[in-house]
């Protein structure tokens, strides 16, 4: 397959501490499927996407990025990364036009896509010029969404998708995942079924635990 993007796992784990998080992960994440990253609160999920994603060291094992079998350094990774978290912060001060802008000096668009689609897409042209500070949650959670789908990456990194939407807004986030995430490699930490049932791999952090 051309420009096949592969996220290897050796034997990964992290610890915090004493204690062992998770434990032995040897899994591969490939361009064009979708994972979901699944088990309890508090059980490692975003532990475990933060170290695929480069923010976290791993304790033990190794991590490796490929496209075409060629390795990819990790510089050459974050170029092809998107995510949207919880723990990821917006900056308050900007106004959402502000906060596009700043966004897309470091990710280019999806083709196509300009400040005004995306603010279409979120539905949002009232709220251009108002500080994302005085977003509500579920807006503030819409926008993140919004950047990290219509970036051009290849890596699609989700972390409980759906927090802080209502019906409405769990509808609108199905269809990114319809129109964007064809072809990309698309990762979800959940425990909400509707936030990942259309993935076609799922990984039990619990398996990990030992
Ligand atoms: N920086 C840290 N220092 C110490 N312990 C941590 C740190 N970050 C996470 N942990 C611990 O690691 C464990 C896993 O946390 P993590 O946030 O990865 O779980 P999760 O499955 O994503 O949970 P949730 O579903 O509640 O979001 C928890 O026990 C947590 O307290």
């Amino acid at each position: 397959m051309n420009n096949e993007l592969k996220i290897s796992l050796d034997k990964i784990g992290r610890r915090f501490n004493r204690e062992w998080i998770f434990r032995g992960v040897d899994y591969h994440f490939v361009s064009g499927e979708s994972y979901a990253v699944l088990g309890p609160n508090g059980s490692g999920k975003s532990t475990l996407l933060q170290v695929v994603n480069g923010s976290l060291t791993p304790s033990e094992g190794k991590i490796d990025f490929s496209l075409n079998n060629q390795p990819l350094d990790i510089e050459q990774v974050y170029g092809q990364l998107s995510l949207a978290a919880p723990y990821l912060e917006v900056i308050e001060e900007f106004t959402l036009s502000e906060m596009i802008d700043f966004h897309f000096k470091f990710k280019p668009f999806l083709p196509g896509f300009d400040r005004q689609l995306i603010i279409d897409l979120l539905a949002m042209e009232k709220s251009r010029n108002k500080a994302v500070k005085y977003f509500s949650s579920g807006m503030k959670q819409r926008l993140k969404l919004a950047l990290a789908f219509c970036s051009d990456t290849r890596i699609l990194m989700l972390d409980e998708p759906t927090s802080n939407l209502d019906n409405q807004g769990i509808t609108w986030y199905l269809s990114l995942v319809q129109k964007f995430a064809t072809n990309r490699l698309l990762i979800i930490c959940s425990n909400q079924e509707h936030e990942y049932s259309f993935c076609n791999h799922q990984l039990h952090i619990t398996d990990y635990k030992k």
